[in-house]
Formats: structure tokens, sequence, C-alpha cells
């Protein structure tokens, strides 16, 4: 495997016509079977630019016979892409001098993009070779396009030779829906004439399969209704000359993978393969043999780098399990000035719960994996829209949602991992923008908070304190603190949070509704229990947050660590130790 790191970097690429004349010779390699007349005649007849799309001529696809003079080739753009550290303003790279399709260069333009971002500088030309590829960038800093464009524009000069095919060209698959939605409409926006089409679960696959036969350039989806497509016919990945796991490491997690592999397997053997993701834990390397054929790694986090994007605060602030949800109020006055805000919580029932209390104060709704799509489609769109200003997310929210000028993400509950955590925090600051980001921890969970410090190169600034004032009418008074919060080191056998006494009878409620029965700490009910909408009718048996634990297990406290692992580092049949998580086992893997 040929590696390089790439730093952030400013005179990465070479002049733009020795690019173009890279790309165009890549071209010709990868078709070397059209002449350039052909080619030209074939544009003249095809060329979706020019002429009503023709699904009904249908070309299988050529070989993509271009391996053989790579490494010489590859070993140029790694010259090229050796960062000097001293000269980083990074002016970017001319789009429109690149030698890409005029379709594309308009289409970005016409968003307002014009000049490449530096992962998108790096990955340009290996791309354009045809290269394997493990890309790795900060959250927000347009890996979407850095490996879309490529693509768009192969595929471009593909259809225009060889015509409209009716089977997908390029596959990309992403961990939710939310963000498979996003990728193929930042393909469909780049590439208008391109056929795109989206596949996930939770809306009629009817209408998927229709749209699948009557052809598409470019598939995206999530690996279940890839899968299911596939198994009912409607699906034919034979074409496939491009396949992209977006937020490798979570794809190539326990949960994921072995869905994975499946697709994988039934795509044509002779394809070009990419891998991106912000974070790329040191597992995933053994594992992208399995996928890769000869990959070159353009990284421009480094090991040593910080992990975050530039421009993002990080504030920490200790509080007592029972206060968070009180200090939440004024952590978001504060620090998001009535900008957007997400809130992380580690449960479904935790997130519905707090947007519940918050939406008395504050704009807020909750998005989660119990909630229905097209529910959780009007309230990202609500969100993105500015109808509501505070999202309550599980970590269904936390990779590769682009929602422009998010001020501040809140972990209202600590991280899985410290993966986890870049990819939260990474909700904002996205584009060169700023943002803050500030973590809630208990005085049990401080190691934690350092060992995220450490992991992900940044540092903290801690808050003081905050005092509660039970009973004052705080918005958030009635949930009472919350949830049991992690846990983290107390319950033995880290993960065995079923243990530790936390959420599962507590009815502790610091005022005066009742309606979440207050949470955490374990102590029989301790509830004003009047309102009584969550958890329970906070009644006598426990009160609100004391029926966690015993319903089902990706939304419930008490099966933390639910027994099935039992082992430090697995989080709930989703990444497990692969990740190296620092808590216990929480469930948790499509929220
Ligand atoms: N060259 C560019 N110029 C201006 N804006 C860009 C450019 N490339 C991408 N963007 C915008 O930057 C934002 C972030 O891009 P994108 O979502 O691809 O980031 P990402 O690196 O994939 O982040 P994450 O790791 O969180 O998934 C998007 O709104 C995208 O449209």
């Amino acid at each position: 495997m040929m590696n390089f790191i790439l730093r952030r970097s400013s005179s990465c690429l070479p002049p733009p016509n020795r690019t173009f004349a890279v790309a165009a010779y890549f071209t010709s390699l990868l078709h070397p079977h059209s002449s350039p007349n052909s080619a030209a005649a074939a544009v003249a007849v095809v060329s979706p630019c020019l002429a009503e799309r023709r699904r009904e001529f249908h070309f299988k696809s050529g070989p993509l016979d271009f391996k053989a003079s790579l490494p010489r080739l590859a070993e140029s753009a790694v010259d090229d892409y050796i960062y000097d550290d001293n000269n980083n303003k990074d002016e970017g790279l001319e789009i429109s001098k690149l030698g890409i399709s005029n379709d594309i260069v308009s289409a970005l333009a016409a968003r307002g993009i014009a000049r490449l971002f530096p992962i998108q500088k790096a990955v340009l030309e290996p791309a354009m070779q045809g290269r394997d590829m493990i890309g790795r960038a900060r959250t927000g800093t347009g890996k979407t396009l850095a490996f879309g464009i490529p693509i768009l524009d192969r595929i471009i000069q593909y259809t225009a030779k060889h015509g409209l095919g009716k089977y997908p060209l390029c596959l990309v698959m992403a961990p939710t829906r939310e963000l498979a939605k996003q990728v193929e409409k930042e393909f469909s926006e780049s590439a208008p004439n391109l056929e795109t089409i989206c596949v996930y679960g939770g809306t009629p696959i009817s209408q998927q399969m229709r749209a699948l036969d009557r052809g598409v350039d470019i598939a995206v989806g999530t690996p279940g209704r890839i899968i299911d497509l596939m198994k009912r016919g409607a699906l034919n990945l034979s074409e496939v000359q491009f396949v992209v796991l977006d937020e490798a490491d979570q794809m190539l997690s326990v949960g994921f993978a072995e869905d994975v592999e499946i697709i994988l397997a039934k795509l044509p053997q002779n394809r070009q393969s990419m891998m991106f993701s912000a974070t790329m834990p040191s597992w995933i390397r053994s594992l992208t043999n399995k996928f890769l054929k000869n990959p070159v790694t353009v990284d421009l986090v480094g090991d040593s780098d910080q992990k975050l994007a530039d421009g993002i605060s990080l504030y920490s602030i200790a509080s007592d399990h029972y206060a968070k949800a009180s200090i939440i109020g004024p952590l978001i006055t504060e620090h998001a000035k009535g900008g957007k805000c997400i809130v992380f919580t580690q449960t479904k029932r935790d997130a519905d719960r707090l947007a519940y209390a918050m939406a008395r104060n504050y704009k807020c709704e909750a998005l989660h994996g119990d909630i229905s799509q097209s529910q959780r489609e009007r309230t990202l769109a609500g969100f993105r829209d500015g109808s509501f200003n505070i999202l309550v997310a599980t970590d269904v929210a936390a990779r590769g949602l682009d929602v422009p000028n998010v001020d501040l993400i809140i972990h209202y509950e600590l991280p899985n991992t410290s993966e986890t955590f870049v990819h939260r925090t990474g909700r904002t600051g996205r584009a060169g923008k700023k943002g803050s980001a500030i973590i809630i921890y208990t005085n049990d969970q401080a190691r934690n908070v350092k060992t995220i410090e450490r992991d992900v190169g940044c540092r903290f600034t801690e808050l003081p304190r905050m005092t509660v004032e039970g009973g004052t009418g705080d918005m958030m008074g009635d949930m009472g603190g919350r949830s049991g919060g992690m846990g983290y080191g107390r319950s033995g056998g880290m993960g065995g949070y079923r243990n530790s006494g936390s959420g599962r009878s507590g009815g502790y409620s610091s005022s005066y509704s009742g309606e979440y029965g207050g949470a955490s700490s374990g102590r029989p009910g301790f509830n004003a229990n009047r309102g009584g909408n969550f958890g329970g009718s906070g009644s006598s048996r426990s009160g609100g947050f004391g029926e966690f634990g015993k319903s089902d297990r990706s939304s419930s406290f008490g099966d933390f660590g639910s027994g099935r692992t039992g082992r430090f580092g697995d989080i709930g049949g989703n990444k497990s130790s692969q990740s190296g998580s620092f808590f216990g086992s929480f469930g948790n893997k499509h929220e």
C-alpha cells in the first residue's frame, strides 16, 4: 500500500494545464477502445448536454485497464502533494481551469463553488488516475466533492463516449439515510445531467424500483436498502466502476461491515474503490487491504495534528447528573446566541425527553431512528431552513450532516468514542466557518474528557460550574437532570451499566411538573410526578426515567452494556472494540 500523508497544503497540485493533461491522458487510458473521432461522434449523439437521454442504448462498461502504469504516475502525484508547512495559505485551485466537464464547472459555479478545497485538490489527480483510495480530511472540508468531482467527470466522459446505460456506474454507500440523501443531492446538483438515485429504508421501495428501472448513472444509499433492492433484482450492480464508502470507518464497523461486504462482493472486480472519513482508526488499515487494491492514502489530518476542523472553540463543563438538564438552557443562551445548536444525547428516549422539555422555552425538535422517515426529513428540513434552531439528536446526526451555520454543539452525554466526538463536533465549523462545542461531564467522566483531549489533540476551556436552582422554574428543571449519565468507570466491567443503579428507578425531579420523572441517581421515586408525559406517568412505581431499562435495547438506559458483550469497548454491536470505545456498550447501532 502506498501511503502519503498530506497536511494542509498550498501549492499542492501541478499547474492547471498539467492537471488537464493528466486528466486527458487518463481519460484516454480509461477508454482505450474509443478513438477521438468516434468519441466526438458519440458526444454528438448522446452527450447528456446535447441530446435527450436515451436509456435504451445500453453499453457494457469497458474494462478499466489503466493500472499498469500507475506506480510511476502515483509517485509523481506524491511529489505534487507534499505539503509545504511554510506556505499554507491555500488559494485553492480554480475549477474552471482543470479540464473538468463544463457541466460540472457551471453547476458548481452556480452554487458558488469556484475553487477546490485542499482535500479536493489532493484527491483529484489520483482519483482521475483510477487509484483505489483512502481519504481522510477534517469534518466539513469538502470530502463529498473530493470523490464526487472526479467520479462525475469520468462518468460524464464515459457516457459521452459509450452512451447512457441502465445500470449505475457508481455506487456510494453511507451509514444514515440523511447522509445518503445529502450525498446524492450534492452529486445531482453538481452534474444535473446525470441520473442519480438515493435508496434508503423507511420509504416505499416500489418508487425506488421504478426509478431504477428507468435507468440511473449513480446510486447512493444505505446498505440495508441496497441489499433489499439487489435481492429483488431491481438494483443491478454489474456495471459499477466506482464505489465509495462514505464514513468508511463506520461502514466497516461491526453492524455495517457484513452488509457492506455482501454488496462489495456483487461488484465487478475491475473497479475503483474509495473510502473517505474524517476519522480512520488504526483498525481500519487491516481491513482496507481486503477491499482496496494498492490503495493510495490521502491524509490531510496526519497523526499528530489535532483532528478537528479549525475554528471550533471547545469548552467543557462539569455537572452532576441531575443538574445537566438544568444547565443546558443557560449554556445555549450564552453560547449559541440565538443561532443553530445541536444537542447530542445517547438514547432516542433521552432525545425525545430533552426536546420535549426544552420545547417549552425554545424552538426545538428531536431527531433519532425511531422517528418516521418522513418526519425525520421534515425535521431536518425545518432545522436547515431555520424554522427551529435547536435539534436534539442521537448519533444518527453525528456523521456527515451538512447543515450550514450550526453555531453550537452540546455533548449532553459524552460520545462513545473519540471518533464520535470528532464527528459530532464537526457539525459546526464547516467549510471554514467558526463554531463552538461544549462537553458536559460528571466527575466520574473527567478522565474521559482527558482521553478525548489526548486522542483528538485538542484542549477544552473549562467553564465555571453552574449551580442548579431546584424548583425555580428553570425550563429544564422538570428533567431533574437526567439519565444516569454514562456511569463510566463506576459500574464495573465497563459496559455493565445495568448495575450502576442509574436511570432505572430514579425518580428525581427537582421541580414541579414531574413530566420527566427526573432521572439519574437511581434513588427511588423522588418525583413530583404530576404530569408524567414520559416515563411512566410519573407514577408511584418509579416515576419518569424509572422506566428506562425495561424496553427496547437501543433506547433504554437500563440496557447499556446489556450483557450481550459485557466488554469494555463495545458500542452495542456497532463498532465494537475496533473503535476503542471508552464507554460501555450502548446498543445504539442505528439510533
Ligand atoms: N470547493 C468548495 N468551495 C466552497 N464550498 C465547498 C467546496 N467544497 C465543498 N463545499 C461545501 O462545504 C461543505 C462541507 O462539505 P462536505 O459535507 O463534503 O464535508 P465533509 O468533509 O464530507 O464533512 P464530514 O466529515 O462532516 O462528512 C458543504 O456545504 C459543501 O457544499
